[in-house]
């Protein structure tokens, strides 16, 4: 029997047994379930609800400080608002799980983030209750606008409100939907949830700004004479007051950025206290008449003493006991990609003081966090703008800087433009280190860094790596820092190397060369990226059958190899060509310089392996790839495939 716990709203935890007590949420199966519920009993099924979430994010791991600050806004929204007809979108989503409880899918909470399991995001197939997919930040206020205005041309009553958190609001986007919304004047609910933390402390003057409307002194004397009036007239009057008090509190404190975006600013008011956020949330829902922006104020990690004690506020975690907070740790046989490039580039900073780095609020999944504390002034984490970061890092390499932007595969996606315009096209010397290649796992399809050597490898100028392993990322960053000639950019994945000696420093490559790891005459496997190994292992396999195997590593996929790849094609039958990306990388590369050269006039057979064209659900990486066809079985397969052999036959 689990030790099950009680968590009470002082983040207290305490051991029950047997179980959890959640009779009020074991009433909610839906949002209406909620509705028909007494208002005084709200804090209860909060505290239930809160309960719940811990004891399912033990189990799973995931993200839990962001859900934890917003329970009693996701039961406040829920209460006020006709959901689903009213329509909540949670910006990144990462916030959601109390949300996905409450809305039908508790039976299915601890298969969060598995395979087949519920999305560890919003996901418009997965439910009714979730109108618009996310996982990449900034993005609700933008479709909820699309949504308020689709409503508004089709005579439509419903509520729309888009819940943001202040790290989102460092993104440029939300600007953009602001200052449409406020254009257009459209009634929609903007909820900023302000926590005063991304995934790390918050950067940038946006942040500052807020707390001083969290803080603002006269703010808070206005509103506790509201208050008492509102108290001494009573509820009657309660709408007139506090439109007054609004208006009285935007001369003193000069109004706000929001109201001069055209939003009605309403807050900061307490995120974590239900009779302030109902009354508000139903004098808007009744009263609201163009664009309202509230802002609440929450604590995330909130009700979970591990989490609200942790730096990062328990962000994303672990499986964990709820009792002492302690995350499991997997068994590491090697260290993290992120490390070793963080490590790595530490190493050639100490030697190089033009190297500087990039982050887009991400400091610790980029390692950057590590390269901060031996460099603070070198270090820049700009907010969640990767298009910023992007541009900024052309900047400094036009002064003669040398920028490492660090941003996920799937991040730098939002700034694709900036890569294209304002550094491959000025030829300027950015270096791209892209983490989380390939499969990420549990994020699943919203994070995979899929597309990036596809995106990369058509611009003219830009130069593209993929590490092997562990050791071929150091040399990638040296070679990064010394090459000077233009953009460059390294991908590798989320998790850890195989575990192999580890130089002091990298050595640099050659650029457009990679290098053979094992000779054959029959069948050459050409590998972009940590596929090598399981090019090994396929390679045993099929020496075994008598199709005597080369390995290579192709190291880069622009330029690519040349004399390698003409060699490979014409001293073997069977050309294979893999990695760890969708259609248009390595392979397509490689394709397009046989076909250019005439190599595949004589018969030489040709498979290139990639990632399919799907977007792929969360499962374990390993399953991923074995389903692609991108594991060692599949490697195998796709070679007795291009000979049209038997592949049981060989093996009997
Ligand atoms: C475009 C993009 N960049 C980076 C991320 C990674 N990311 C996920 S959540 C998060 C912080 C969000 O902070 P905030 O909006 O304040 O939400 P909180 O976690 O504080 O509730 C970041 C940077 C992302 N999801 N999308
Ligand atoms: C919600 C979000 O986008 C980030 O928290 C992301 O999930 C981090 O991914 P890693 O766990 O791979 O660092
Ligand atoms: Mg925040």
């Amino acid at each position: 029997m689990r030790p099950y716990f009680r968590a009470d709203h002082d983040g207290k935890v305490t051991r029950v047994q047997p179980s959890p007590q959640t009779p009020l949420l074991d009433k909610v199966r839906l949002p209406a379930d909620l509705r028909a519920l007494p208002e005084n009993e709200l804090p209860q099924l909060a505290s239930e609800l809160r309960t719940e979430m811990i004891d399912a994010v033990s189990q799973t791991g995931g993200h839990l400080g962001a859900g934890l600050g917003v329970i009693e806004l996701t039961v406040a929204l829920h209460y006020v608002f006709d959901t689903p007809a009213d329509k909540i979108i949670w910006d990144v989503g990462h916030q959601a799980y109390p949300h996905k409880i409450l809305t039908g899918r508790r039976d299915r909470i601890r298969t969060l983030r598995q395979e087949h399991g519920l999305s560890g995001f919003t996901k418009r197939s997965e439910s009714e209750y979730d109108p618009f997919g996310a996982a990449h930040s900034s993005t609700s206020i933008s479709a909820g606008l699309g949504m308020a205005v689709a409503r508004d041309l089709s005579g439509g009553k419903n509520n729309v409100i888009a819940v943001i958190g202040d790290g989102a609001m460092s993104a440029g986007m939300a600007y953009e939907a602001m200052n449409n919304a406020g254009a257009l004047d459209a009634r929609l609910i903007v909820i900023l949830n302000d926590n005063d933390m991304s995934i790390a402390p918050p950067s940038g003057a946006m942040s500052a700004y807020l707390a001083r409307l969290a803080s603002g002194k006269a703010y808070s004397e206005i509103r506790d004479i509201g208050k008492k009036l509102t108290g001494y007239l009573g509820r009657r009057v309660e709408r007139t007051v506090t439109r007054a008090v609004e208006h009285a509190r935007g001369f003193v404190t000069g109004g706000t950025m929001f109201e001069e975006l055209g939003f009605y600013h309403i807050g900061p008011i307490d995120g974590h206290n239900l009779e302030h956020l109902v009354p508000v949330l139903k004098n808007v829902r009744d009263n609201g008449d163009g664009p309202v922006l509230i802002h609440v104020v929450t604590k995330k990690g909130k009700g979970y003493a591990p989490a609200e004690a942790a730096a990062d506020k328990y962000h994303g975690v672990n499986k964990f006991d709820v009792i002492t907070g302690a995350q499991a740790k997997a068994p590491a046989n090697a260290p993290a990609y992120t490390r070793v490039f963080a490590e790595s580039l530490v190493t050639e900073a100490e030697l190089d003081d033009k190297i500087v780095a990039v982050t887009a609020a991400m400091p610790s999944g980029t390692g950057l966090d590590l390269f901060g504390e031996a460099f603070p002034k070198r270090t820049f984490d700009v907010g969640i703008a990767e298009q910023h970061a992007v541009t900024f890092a052309a900047g400094l390499a036009t002064e003669g800087y040398k920028p490492f932007c660090a941003i996920y595969s799937t991040f730098l996606q939002r700034a694709y433009d900036q890569v294209v315009h304002d550094v491959a096209l000025q030829n300027l010397p950015v270096r791209f280190a892209i983490d989380r290649a390939g499969f990420v796992g549990a994020d699943g399809a919203t994070h995979a860094g899929a597309f990036d050597t596809t995106y990369l490898g058509s611009l003219p100028n830009m130069v593209m790596m993929a590490a092997a392993d562990e050791v071929e990322l150091k040399h990638m960053v040296r070679t990064a820092a010394e090459y000077n000639e233009g953009p460059i950019a390294f991908r590798y994945p989320r998790g850890n190397g195989v575990g192999i000696e580890m130089p002091e420093r990298g050595s640099v490559l050659e650029i457009g060369k990679g290098r053979v790891i094992r000779e054959g005459t029959k069948v050459a496997l050409l590998s972009f990226g940590t596929r090598l190994a399981d090019c090994l292992l396929a390679a045993d396999e099929l020496d075994a059958a008598g199709l005597s195997t080369t390995v290579a590593d192709a190291r880069f996929a622009k330029p690519i190899d040349r004399d390698l790849v003409r060699r490979l094609a014409r001293d073997h039958e069977v050309l294979i060509t893999v990695e760890e990306g969708a259609i248009g990388g390595f392979g397509t590369q490689v394709l397009h310089y046989l076909a250019l050269e005439g190599l595949l006039d004589n018969g030489l057979k040709v498979r290139p392996l990639v990632l399919p064209d799907l977007f792929v659900d969360h499962a374990k990486p390993e399953k991923m790839y074995a389903d692609a066809g991108l594991d060692s079985a599949g490697i195998v397969s796709s070679v007795f495939g291009a000979l049209g052999r038997n592949q049981n036959a060989a093996r009997a």
